[in-house]
């Protein structure tokens, strides 16, 4: 086939019309709004998953459908690229562009002008592996994919209803079969196989752990949760909590990692449960992020978020790559984003380099590859750590000159194993978080003792164009609208440890406003004043101005 089968795309196009009033954009999370209004984009993304398989000669494509930590009634779809990891971000234009093509013609027309533009060559095979997760809008969502992958006529591969970091192993896997890369089997059973064989090999030796609860947030989580819980077997006692999967209107709802990092509380349905000093943690919907949390001696609750994650874990892969007498050769680093506590990027500084970058996974991702070993976690509890190739190698070919320094030469080789370098990864972080607590003896309130976190407010503010927002230095100033960060400064000055920075979110139409101070009261106090500054700033009707704004 040298020619876009255009009689089938317009075919199957008319069966999945775009609805006029509606304008999509392919964002940080792929293209996510309310499941019912997505048909005619799923169709569409299985046409696009086609042509870039295709232009990549015939490599294994991801598509995803889920809109993880959202309400159930949302539903959303990304992309996977060959290597497991996202979309390369000159395609999100182009998928915006087919999305937005108001009938069958003008979605046909867009197509042709991207075939000829990126020279795709239509007789080379296309490969999709697709999933969803649990949202009861997903099975008619897959079906409209199906009609655009078979429209194409891609060689598709169902993957049945799975965790976004398993599809996008899974894609990895697929492409690198058979060759000296290989990830791993090109199962959810090889997913589970590697991962929880390398976390038997890191603990063996060391005393159990007492059990971990699990707040499965009612997701696809629960059920990936139950089987590597199996494959653990005595390794970890694993105790599910919110895994009513098929419960209308359960996921997300009232538990999860967001509703935990943004509410900064226990689920309720986890009180009558946790026991002081006993860990928790939390998946979100599709289980790509992770909190840890538990309750001190006096019930006080206390949250575990991605950056305690990233300086337990950076901290003890630091020390083992000493330990193997690597450390002159193999350079750790860590990148966060703005919304990483100040108390964690004190930490950390102190021991390692670190960068910040803009909000999304993508930007983290890629800075993390810039090192040796790159730990990278968003706050909210997505992150991995990635091992360069070379880094890879090195360890495989280091001749250890001490029975210790083989020791931690083993570790680490097991870490890249028990680690999914794809994506963000709950069930994977959860199992290095807890091969780290084992290696360090620590429990939840010793881990969480390794630097203070200072208490923080995160309040969205609704203008009336978002757009006007312009940001630098990893969206830590605003240089649009043109005065506003001086006067922001001019109030974070006068909060001690004070920190505040305005943006506009990727995600929802909202401007996001971030402070932290020494104090709790302070740092909510800051945040409402900037809040209110930019409301007012920006020409927010004063009828309808938040009452906590100051
Ligand atoms: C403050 C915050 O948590 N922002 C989230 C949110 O982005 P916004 O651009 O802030 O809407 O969704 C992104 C995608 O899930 C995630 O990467 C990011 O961390
Ligand atoms: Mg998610």
């Amino acid at each position: 086939m040298s020619t876009l089968p255009v009689e089938a795309i317009r075919e199957f196009s008319e069966r999945h019309p775009k609805p006029g009033h509606l304008t999509y954009q392919y964002g940080t999370a792929g293209f996510r709004t309310l499941g019912n209004d997505l048909d005619s984009v799923m169709f569409r993304v299985g046409v696009l998953a086609g042509l870039r398989s295709k232009r990549l000669d015939g490599r294994t494509i991801g598509v995803m459908v889920t809109a993880s930590h959202n309400p159930e009634p949302d539903n959303g779809v990304k992309l996977v690229d060959p290597r497991g990891e996202m979309l390369e971000a000159s395609w999100e234009g182009h998928a915006t562009v087919l999305a937005n093509a108001s009938n069958t013609s003008a979605f046909v027309e867009a197509l042709e002008t991207l075939v000829k533009q990126l020279k795709i060559d239509l007789s080379k095979p296309a490969r999709v592996v697709y999933a969803r997760d649990t949202r009861p809008s997903g099975p008619a969502l897959v079906g409209a994919l199906e009609d655009g992958l078979k429209a194409l006529g891609v060689e598709a591969r169902n993957a049945g209803v799975t965790t976004t970091p398993i599809l996008h192993y899974l894609v990895r896997a697929i492409n690198t079969k058979g060759t000296k890369d290989t990830y791993g089997d090109d199962s959810a059973e090889g997913y589970m196989q590697k991962l929880s064989s390398a976390f038997k090999k890191l603990i063996a030796g060391k005393p159990a752990s007492p059990p971990l609860l699990v707040d499965c947030a009612n997701g696809v989580g629960a059920e990936a949760a139950a089987t590597l819980s199996r494959y653990l077997g005595e390794s970890l006692s694993l105790i599910l909590h919110n895994t009513a999967t098929t419960t209308s209107g359960a996921l997300n709802h009232a538990c999860g990692a967001d509703f935990v990092k943004t509410q900064q509380k226990l689920p309720p349905s986890l009180a009558a449960h946790l026991k002081p000093g006993q860990r928790a943690c939390s998946l979100d919907g599709d289980a790509d992020r992770l909190i840890y949390f538990y309750l001190d001696e006096r019930s006080q609750f206390h949250m575990l978020d991605g950056d305690k994650i990233a300086a337990l874990v950076a901290a003890f892969i630091v020390d083992l790559v000493k330990a193997a007498g690597l450390e002159e050769e193999i350079r750790v680093g860590i990148v966060q984003t703005a919304y990483a506590n100040g108390g964690s990027t004190k930490y950390l500084a102190e021991r390692l380099p670190v960068r910040c970058v803009p909000t999304g996974v993508k930007h983290l991702h890629h800075a993390a590859e810039h090192y040796d070993v790159g730990v990278y976690f968003e706050a909210n509890g997505h992150g991995t750590v990635l091992f360069s190739p070379e880094t890879q190698a090195k360890l495989a070919e280091h001749q250890p000159s001490t029975p210790a320094q083989s020791t931690a030469l083993t570790h680490l080789v097991n870490l890249t194993n028990l680690i999914n370098q794809t994506v963000g990864d709950a069930l994977s972080d959860m199992l290095l978080v807890e091969v780290v607590l084992v290696h360090r003896s620590y429990g939840a309130f010793e881990w969480d003792s390794l630097y203070v976190d200072l208490p923080n407010r995160l309040v969205k503010v609704v203008v009336a164009d978002r757009n006007i927002f312009k940001t630098e230095d990893a969206e830590r100033r605003l240089v649009s609208p043109p005065g506003l960060q001086a006067r922001i400064d001019e109030l974070v000055r006068k909060y001690e440890a004070g920190r505040a920075f305005v943006r506009p979110s990727g995600t929802e139409d909202v401007v996001r406003v971030y402070a932290e101070a020494r104090v709790r009261a302070q740092a909510d106090e800051l945040a409402y004043r900037v809040a209110g500054l930019v409301y007012d700033e920006t020409g927010g009707d004063p009828a309808t101005r938040p009452a906590e704004f100051l």
